[in-house]
């Protein structure tokens, strides 16, 4: 899978350099390239961004450095998937991990300011596939942060980057349920118990006890996702709790 990723921030990127990503990248598994939009400005200032249009309050990124950008970076045969991280996109979820991941090349665009010149979106959108995304609603300064969120939920599911593939089976939200709580050793710590259950070797009831609290904590601290699921995936044990 190729990654490009567009920002004026490019320290902002440097977390991408380490562990399973980092070591993914040294192997060729991940082709993850970070680039400075300042790259494609002229003037001696490297501006990018500008008032907006009808007034208001901050500054806009303007759009001739991403059309250079664009220019440059996509050839006219093969197009990315471009994603444009801001608190006005599509909710980034689980299920559009797995989307992305199927893409051999994603393309980040990094918002700043009170965001990017919309005819940068639209001009794109003639051109390849674009996705607004956001990670939650909330404000951040700039789509750094939300677009180093969705590389590493994308790329740990891209085959041999996450060493044990088990890993991906049993985690939050992939059953459409919160995961069971996590315990290790020593079987007792500062008076806290592990349950008994997970001692006792039985596979059986640890997997049922399991699927219990996966249950039991989805419906206290996310009753929607309970909405959502499939109920066919609920077994007959499932319907009593
Ligand atoms: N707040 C932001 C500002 C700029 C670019 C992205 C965001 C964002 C993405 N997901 C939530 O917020």
């Amino acid at each position: 899978m190729r990654i490009d990723v567009v920002t004026v921030f490019p320290e902002y990127l440097q977390p991408l350099d380490l562990s399973l990503i980092g070591r993914a990248r040294e192997r060729g598994m991940l082709d993850l390239n970070v680039h400075d939009l300042r790259r494609w400005t002229h003037d001696v200032h490297h501006s990018v961004d500008d008032s907006p249009a009808g007034g208001g309050a901050g500054m806009v990124m303007k759009p001739q450095p991403w059309g250079e950008c664009f220019d440059e970076l996509i050839p006219t045969d093969v197009k990315p998937r471009l994603l444009v991280t801001s608190p006005a996109g599509r909710p980034f979820t689980q299920a559009m991990a797995h989307e992305l991941a199927a893409e051999p090349w994603l393309m980040f665009a990094c918002g700043r300011y009170e965001g990017i010149d919309q005819r940068v979106v639209d001009y794109a959108a003639e051109r390849m596939e674009v996705t607004e995304v956001s990670i939650g609603d909330y404000v951040l300064f700039g789509g750094e942060v939300a677009v180093l969120a969705i590389i590493e939920a994308v790329t740990r599911l891209v085959p041999g980057v996450l060493g044990n593939a088990a890993s991906l089976d049993d985690e939050s939200h992939n059953d459409g349920l919160l995961e069971a709580p996590a315990y290790t050793r020593p079987a007792e710590w500062r008076g806290h118990e592990v349950p008994p259950v997970l001692l006792s070797g039985d596979h059986g009831k640890v997997a049922r006890w399991r699927r219990d609290q996966a249950l039991l904590r989805t419906a206290q601290a996310r009753p929607d996702l309970l909405e959502g699921l499939d109920r066919g995936s609920l077994d007959k044990r499932d319907r009593l709790l």
